[in-house]
């Protein structure tokens, strides 16, 4: 899902990595989500080519950052943009930009990537290109065969797309789109681009930046994704979340989609707490000399954890369950089936009861969830055993 830009981040892994003692990969599991079986019974296409029949889940998605030179602001951008750009109904996701620097460089910036952002989505919708981060997008040397609707317009688009993006001007968008599609207009003397036929709309984004105080110890990225969490449980409240760190971009438009094909799989979806993509680099030297793509964790230990409890949380690229996050049982822990939510509100989540009645609300609307029954016989995840172990 995630690839990673940071030349100097891998600098510093390459000098951390050692040979450490790697888990044996017992049962290697290869896990597929099958996303047209998901389409096909929660977002099918609508006669209209509107997006309102859509059952698909809410989606919320954080984003972290601290130091614009420590992650290069360009590259967070380019993470943002491939969230905002990324395949999923727009009025079921929101994206919360935690910028722990309280930086006015990162506030400008996001204000200028919401505004570049409505080019850059309709580009990608009309022409279905990938990777959907503009930096890796336009330094990709062979195109992928083309995937959208209109050929003929490809490459003037693109020329003035990315004539756009080098000069990088946007606007913040912070209000809810809904859920009916909107039309960009057809080409014209102002702008020459024609997304007649392209939704217009941006999902919701939101600057966040909290008090500090010197002295009291705000646990980093930790502590900012719990700020994350509440204020997102107040303006959105998705029982899906999905974070990444400001030097990963998602490379893959479908990803949400696939990571709740586990989450809806009928057999295994309400025992799963999260869903880890594996991680992948770019700007590796070609012989990767450095192991900097960590293919025995991803490749070798994630797939044979898979066959046990599942992948362990790296800390980005991760779709939770919100509801796992608030420390609610695991379903049919307890002897009669029932899980509790929560015992003692206050104690665990805080004083603030707009918060702990979102709680309540978030638990609420997993039921809706349930995998229609016609999924009984078809599987969403399919598992492919690997061979040796
Ligand atoms: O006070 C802070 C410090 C860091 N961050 C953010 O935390 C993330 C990770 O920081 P980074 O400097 O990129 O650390 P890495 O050495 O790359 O390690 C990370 O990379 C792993 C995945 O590759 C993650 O699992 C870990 O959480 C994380 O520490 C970035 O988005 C930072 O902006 C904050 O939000 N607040
Ligand atoms: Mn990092």
């Amino acid at each position: 899902m995630v690839g990673h830009g940071g030349r100097r981040l891998l600098v510093r892994r390459q000098l951390a990595a050692e040979p450490g003692v790697q888990a044996q990969p017992h049962v290697p599991i290869r896990r597929v989500p099958n996303l047209a079986l998901l389409n096909q019974h929660v977002d099918p296409p609508t006669p209209s080519g509107g997006g309102s029949s859509s059952q698909l889940p809410g989606v919320d998605v954080f984003i972290n950052t601290v130091d614009p030179v420590d992650g290069p602001v360009l590259c967070t951008m380019n993470s943002v943009l491939s969230i905002l750009a990324t395949d999923y109904p727009v009025d079921r996701h929101a994206t919360y930009f935690s910028d722990d620097g309280g930086s006015l460089v990162h506030y400008e910036a996001l204000l200028e990537t919401a505004r570049f952002a409505a080019l850059w989505t309709q580009f990608c919708r009309k022409h279905r290109v990938e990777p959907r981060a503009p930096e890796s997008y336009f330094a990709a040397k062979a195109d992928a065969p083309y995937a959208g609707d209109a050929p003929g317009e490809f490459v003037g688009d693109r020329r003035r797309v990315r004539q756009e993006y080098e000069e990088f001007k946007a606007r913040v968008i912070l209000n809810h789109p809904g859920d009916e599609p909107q039309l960009g207009t057809p080409a014209s003397s102002s702008s020459p681009l024609n997304f007649s036929a392209v939704d217009v709309r941006l999902p919701m984004l939101v600057y966040n930046a909290r008090e500090k105080c010197p002295g009291y110890d705000h646990q980093k990225k930790a502590g900012a994704m719990n700020v994350q969490l509440r204020v997102s449980a107040l303006l959105s409240n998705a029982p899906f979340i999905i974070n990444c760190d400001c030097d990963h971009y998602i490379n893959n438009s479908g990803a949400f989609r696939a990571a709740l094909c586990f989450m809806l799989d009928r057999r295994h979806g309400d025992d799963t707490a999260f869903v880890q993509f594996p991680q992948r680099f770019d700007d590796v030297n070609p012989t990767d000399r450095y192991c900097n793509h960590n293919r025995v964790f991803f490749d070798a230990t994630s797939l044979g954890l898979n066959g046990i409890q599942g992948p362990s949380y790296v800390g980005t690229g991760c779709m939770f369950r919100r509801v796992a996050l608030y420390g609610a049982d695991p379903p049919r822990w307890l002897p009669d089936g029932a899980s509790k939510l929560l015992d003692n509100p206050h104690r665990q989540l805080g004083n603030s009861m707009p918060f702990i009645n979102s709680v309540t609300l978030a638990a609420h609307q997993e039921r809706p969830l349930t995998p229609p029954a016609s999924l009984d016989d078809e599987r969403l995840v399919a598992d492919v055993k690997e061979s040796g172990s």
